[in-house]
């Protein structure tokens, strides 16, 4: 099928307002390129952070993709977009002079382009990606997270999920519960349980992150160690007080919790998750660009956490929070 490509070359700190006004124009499909992150293109309904490898993009720079029907008329949709973002500066938002350009492209082009960059990724020292159709011999100790992320977030190398499965290593004891909120392509629930996690529930409201977690899960035979579930932290806790732990895998409270989403989301549940936390429980939180640390603190600090560790890659915090 063809669609029409809208590319606006702009900076970091404005992605978050064009991708809006991108969707807001009727984008069927948006994707959002960094610097030195993996470029994957699908909808994004729920803002999720989008990733690109070696790519040439300066630092502090983005480039924001949006995908029309073939059939829309671009004249209106270029000009109200352009008039959008020449206000942003009134919000104190630097554009960084933008540039915009227009062609026509095929879907199966933009869907499956990312997966030639998508390589074996040592993370750690004990944990390496491997995509399912790359070769890979692993040394002894060496622990395979076997993916395919499709079209859900998660391949490892974006900055926010390589902080949390560095983490997750450092944090994690063998025989802990685990729930992964917004899971994504299962990438941190493959790890968990690779880890010695005793179980890991996965939630995501996304579908095709659903259907991607699975799929992850069987590749790396771990059907019986993870549960992925439609649902978010309060589907959850609901579901465990109506139904029991039985269809979660977990026992609630659970010893530790992991989310990588945006800031604004996180906040939004952050009394959720020291709600499902056992006491001297770890909560791994990143998908925070570091202008938006302070916001997340702020919560977690009013819902009680003690903030044990933050560790940077790039704009990005990951946080580590304890209920004690
Ligand atoms: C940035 S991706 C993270 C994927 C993966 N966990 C990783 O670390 O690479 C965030 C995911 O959170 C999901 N999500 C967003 N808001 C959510 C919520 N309130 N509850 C559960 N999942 C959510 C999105 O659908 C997306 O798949």
């Amino acid at each position: 099928m063809l669609w029409q490509e809208l590319t606006v070359h702009t900076t970091e700190e404005a992605i978050e307002m064009i991708t809006n006004f991108v969707h807001e124009l009727g984008a069927g499909g948006v994707s959002i390129e960094e610097s030195g992150t993996l470029n994957k293109e699908r909808d994004t309904s729920f803002g999720q952070l989008y990733e690109t490898p070696f790519n040439d993009i300066p630092e502090g720079r983005a480039v924001i993709k949006g995908y029309f029907y073939h059939g829309t008329d671009m004249e209106p949709v270029m000009a109200n977009l352009k008039a959008s973002v020449e206000q942003l500066s009134e919000f104190d938002i630097d554009t960084g002079n933008p540039t915009y350009e227009l062609r026509e492209v095929d879907d199966e082009d933009w869907a499956h382009a990312w997966k030639q960059y998508f390589k074996p990724i040592r993370i750690t020292d004990r944990l390496t990606i491997k995509p399912t159709w790359e070769e890979y011999t692993a040394s002894p100790g060496e622990l395979i997270l076997e993916l395919d992320p499709g079209m859900a977030f998660g391949t490892g190398t974006h900055a926010t999920t390589s902080l949390c499965l560095k983490t997750l290593e450092k944090v994690l004891q063998p025989g802990d519960d685990v729930i992964d909120v917004g899971t994504g392509s299962g990438i941190l629930s493959v790890a968990a349980a690779k880890l010695g996690a005793k179980h890991v529930l996965a939630v995501d409201l996304d579908p095709v992150a659903v259907t991607s977690a699975e799929d992850n899960t069987k590749q790396n035979g771990l059907e019986s160690n993870i549960t992925v579930k439609l649902s978010d932290l309060l589907g959850v806790l609901k579901e465990s007080e109506t139904e029991g732990a039985s269809k979660l895998g977990v026992t609630i409270p659970v010893q530790l919790v992991v989310a990588n989403i945006l800031a604004e989301v996180i906040v939004t549940f952050v009394d959720d998750v020291y709600e499902v936390l056992q006491q001297g429980g770890y909560y791994i939180t990143s998908g925070i660009i570091t202008a938006k640390e302070e916001l997340v603190e702020k919560a977690l600090v009013a819902a009680k956490f003690t903030i044990v560790e933050k560790n940077y890659d790039s704009n990005w915090v990951v946080i580590v929070a304890r209920k004690l």
